[in-house]
């Protein structure tokens, strides 16, 4: 069975334009699937259609089988703890009002289930925060800040901390580096690479910079306008069966 499948996913907000076409993919466990294309495709409305941040109009979204989409936050409940996101801008993701150590127990408080847990273990607060921050390479000091008091790459570390502190089976990757400079970005990336491997962690891992996503993914797709126009194995970015617009990005990547 695969983890995650999404079906012939259509959506259209208010303005009565179409956002989101056909939108047909699975994704299996301990992969990162790429998710590529300009600004403005559809990219993040895909991914807050699949943490039900958005109902969608047609179709449908099944997490091992049992569908989540357009579900009430009550029946969802059960199924948050398997899908977990780090968003483009982690000072929104962090409440300013919190310190690091709050932030980070949030998920595991509203939905940790330690006898599925492999990695992280709980025996106090102070612990399981060192736990994870040091999975994401920052020293356990920064439990006791504030986000403001964080530089915003150690944000998005600490972020990315909340995301692995319940194991989930995916992670959503939304232009996770967008808003770090060029030395921040790689570090942050070659971090979610490690850490995939180490948890066994599938990431959608969504970005308008292909080499990024080529770095990053075992398979790629391509979105414009809405609509999934290529996919492939990573081996086959250079093949020459691409579609026209796969080209155009790479032609920009060299
Ligand atoms: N909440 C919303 N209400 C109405 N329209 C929206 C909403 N969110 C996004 N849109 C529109 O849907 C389209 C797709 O936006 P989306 O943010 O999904 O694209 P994207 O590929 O993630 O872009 P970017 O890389 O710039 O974040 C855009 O035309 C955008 O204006």
């Amino acid at each position: 069975m695969n983890l995650l499948e999404v079906n012939h996913v259509y959506k259209t907000y208010d303005h009565g334009t179409a956002v989101l076409q056909d939108v047909n993919f699975t994704m299996e466990k301990k992969q990162c699937l790429g998710l590529v294309g300009e600004s403005g495709c559809g990219k993040s409305t895909l991914a807050r259609c699949l943490l039900n941040m958005e109902p969608i109009d047609k179709g449908s979204i099944l997490f091992e089988g049992t569908p989540l989409h357009n579900k009430n936050e009550r029946s969802l409940r059960p199924y948050r703890k398997n899908i977990q996101a780090v968003l483009q801008n982690p000072s929104a993701a962090l409440n300013p009002k919190l310190k690091i150590i709050d932030s980070l127990m949030d998920p595991y408080l509203q939905f940790g289930d330690q006898a599925k847990m492999k990695h992280f273990h709980y025996t106090n607060k102070n612990d399981f925060a060192a736990q994870l921050l040091e999975a994401v390479e920052l020293p356990a000091s920064l439990a006791n800040r504030y986000p403001h008091e964080l530089s915003g790459g150690q944000k998005q570390r600490a972020t990315i901390a909340r995301a692995i502190s319940i194991e989930p089976a995916i992670i959503i990757l939304d232009e996770p580096t967008s808003s770090l400079d060029v030395l921040s970005q790689a570090a942050v990336l070659r971090l979610l690479d490690g850490l995939r491997e180490q948890l066994g962690t599938s990431y959608l891992f969504i970005s308008h910079d292909l080499s990024a996503v080529y770095a990053m993914s075992q398979k790629i797709m391509v979105m414009k306008g809405g609509i999934i126009v290529d996919r492939f194995e990573k081996e086959d970015l250079f093949a020459a069966e691409r579609h026209p617009y796969t080209q155009e990005l790479i032609s920009m990547f060299e």
